[in-house]
């Protein structure tokens, strides 16, 4: 363990300094920072969060963001401390347009149900009881392995279509074909549909509103949340274009989980489905047994939630093994292992024997975090770093900034080493804090981290397996500035990976 992690505060409440001394700007100079001239305009947020750090110290609060001080801690011991107290519903704040597209603007879709990313409390609680065993359970990917791997032969065929014959490589809104295979991944799991994004409805309409509108989402949801909701009391175009592309998602989930649904009930009708519990062949199928509302909200939250990140760390990964060719032959060598022809087929069996696949990719996403960390709101009064924070207070934590830029808690924090998570003696002096519980959460923690774990693991083995197999993968351009990161990151070069074809 290095200097970073520590056991829990045992300071008592009544002997924590008050809340008011936590330090930080002043309401007025923190709105003042964003506008023209300001400190953070323009800004990444982790820029913000690491020069905050340095004025304020390990723990510091921004007033009344979106009307409620979020207390920021970059104290690997409060990350425990907050965790421990998260209580029976962890309850992290959503954003504020979400909750009104969900609750007011389409009502007729959610009917009062705000789903598992922007819901909180029971509601949220019982939701989540109801799809864990469906979206977590290991045995369920069998439901829609064959799915993945399909999409996943369509990308290499893309690859080899687009791949410019002279330089072999990608053009430079690669990063777009990645978007389409994690969109298709996801729409293939969580409404049993193939959209062709990549093949033959690449250029039809709705898959171009669909990309757009996902790219608007991001950008524009962190823009509204974090300024004053002037949108609630005026006109705001920005707003106007979130709730237009956040409709563009939802009616798309929305009639695709129609179809499917009514594919299914004919399918049973006709006795070409059983309509035993257990037996049914697609998560779809299994959420839409509960209610079928539940699978509209599922869908639409696993949309949401999933595309970006997996983007963003896809590419991460692929941009680590790139620029680390020994790092990529220990890899291929261990791929051959399993895969020894490059269509050799891959399997839940054989791809529980690639833990060097595993370590590179919980590397890539150390390097290439989606954002700071998570965010708790507690139901009662703790200490973190020695000061009372009081219940319903947000509480960010900056944990993934330090495990990807902070040498203090990794050791040679910016080089890409999946040796320190293989656990064996002869790394022991890379492993720093990634061993430390609550400093590795890039998936969050506990019964409110993500839903979309197994998934996740199993599009990002395959692709990255798949790849590699059948490339030697490539980047002949700087790095230092990939992502731009806003609240959550986003590509920020062109993505023109050179993919040479492996001879054997
Ligand atoms: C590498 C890719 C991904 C990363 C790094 C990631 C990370 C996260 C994090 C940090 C959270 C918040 C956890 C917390 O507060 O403790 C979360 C929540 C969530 N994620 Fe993911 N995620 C990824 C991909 C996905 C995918 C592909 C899906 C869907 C298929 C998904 C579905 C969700 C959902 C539904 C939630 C909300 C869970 C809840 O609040 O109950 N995520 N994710």
């Amino acid at each position: 363990m290095l200097q970073g992690a520590a056991a829990l505060d045992a300071t008592p409440l009544d002997q924590a300094k008050p809340y008011s001394e936590i330090p930080g700007p002043s309401r007025f100079n923190f709105i003042r920072s964003f506008l023209p001239g300001g400190r953070y305009i323009n800004k990444p947020v982790h820029e913000m969060f690491l020069d905050m750090n340095k004025r304020f110290g390990d723990i510091f609060r921004m007033p009344g963001v979106a009307g409620r001080d979020i207390v920021v801690s970059m104290n690997p011991v409060d990350y425990e401390t907050t965790f421990r107290h998260e209580g029976q519903f962890p309850y992290r704040r959503s954003f504020e347009t979400m909750d009104y597209f969900k609750r007011v603007h389409r009502r007729d879709i959610f009917d009062g149900a705000d789903g598992l990313t922007s819901g909180n409390g029971p509601a949220w609680g019982k939701l989540r009881t109801a799809v864990n065993p469906i979206l977590l359970q290991p045995r369920n990917a069998k439901l829609y392995v064959n799915n993945i791997l399909q999409v996943n032969d369509e990308f290499l065929e893309r690859i080899r279509a687009i791949r410019d014959p002279k330089t072999q490589e990608m053009p430079a809104d690669f990063v777009e074909e990645i978007r389409r295979l994690v969109l298709e991944s996801i729409c293939s799991v969580a409404l049993n549909t193939r959209l062709g994004l990549l093949a033959e409805n690449r250029e039809s309409e709705e898959a171009k509103q669909m990309i757009k509108a996902l790219a608007n989402i991001v950008e524009l949801s962190f823009q509204l949340d974090l300024m004053p909701p002037i949108w609630k009391y005026l006109p705001v175009p920005m707003f106007k274009t979130l709730m237009r592309s956040l409709d563009t998602i939802a009616d798309f989930c929305y009639n695709h989980i129609q179809q499917a649904l009514k594919r299914i009930e004919e399918d049973a009708r006709d006795g070409r489905l059983s309509t035993e519990p257990g037996m049914e062949t697609s998560i779809l199928e299994k959420l839409a047994r509960s209610n079928r509302q539940t699978a509209v909200i599922i869908a639409l939250d696993l949309l949401f939630a999933g595309v970006d990140p997996t983007l963003v760390s896809l590419t991460g990964i692929l941009l680590s093994l790139a620029k680390n060719p020994a790092q990529q032959a220990r890899l291929l060598e261990e791929i051959r292992g399993v895969l020894p022809e490059k269509n050799s087929p891959l399997t839940i069996e054989n791809m529980k024997h690639l833990p060097y696949l595993r370590a590179c990719i919980k590397e890539g996403i150390r390097m290439y975090p989606i954002g700071p960390g998570t965010l708790r709101r507690l139901p009662v009064d703790v200490v973190l770093s020695g000061y009372r924070v009081i219940a319903g207070t947000d509480v960010a934590m900056g944990s993934n900034y330090q495990m990807s830029n902070m040498e203090q808690f990794v050791p040679r924090v910016r080089d890409f080493l999946p040796e320190r998570w293989l656990r064996d003696e002869s790394h022991a002096e890379l492993v720093g804090d990634t061993a430390t519980p609550f400093m590795y959460l890039p998936f969050g923690f506990g019964p409110r981290s993500c839903a979309g774990k197994r998934i996740v693991d199993l599009m990002l083995e395959t692709a990255v397996a798949r790849l590699v197999r059948n490339f030697d993968i490539g980047f002949d351009y700087p790095i230092e500035n990939a992502f731009k990161q806003k609240f959550f990151v986003a590509p920020n070069i062109p993505f023109k990976f050179k993919f040479v074809e492996r001879t054997m």
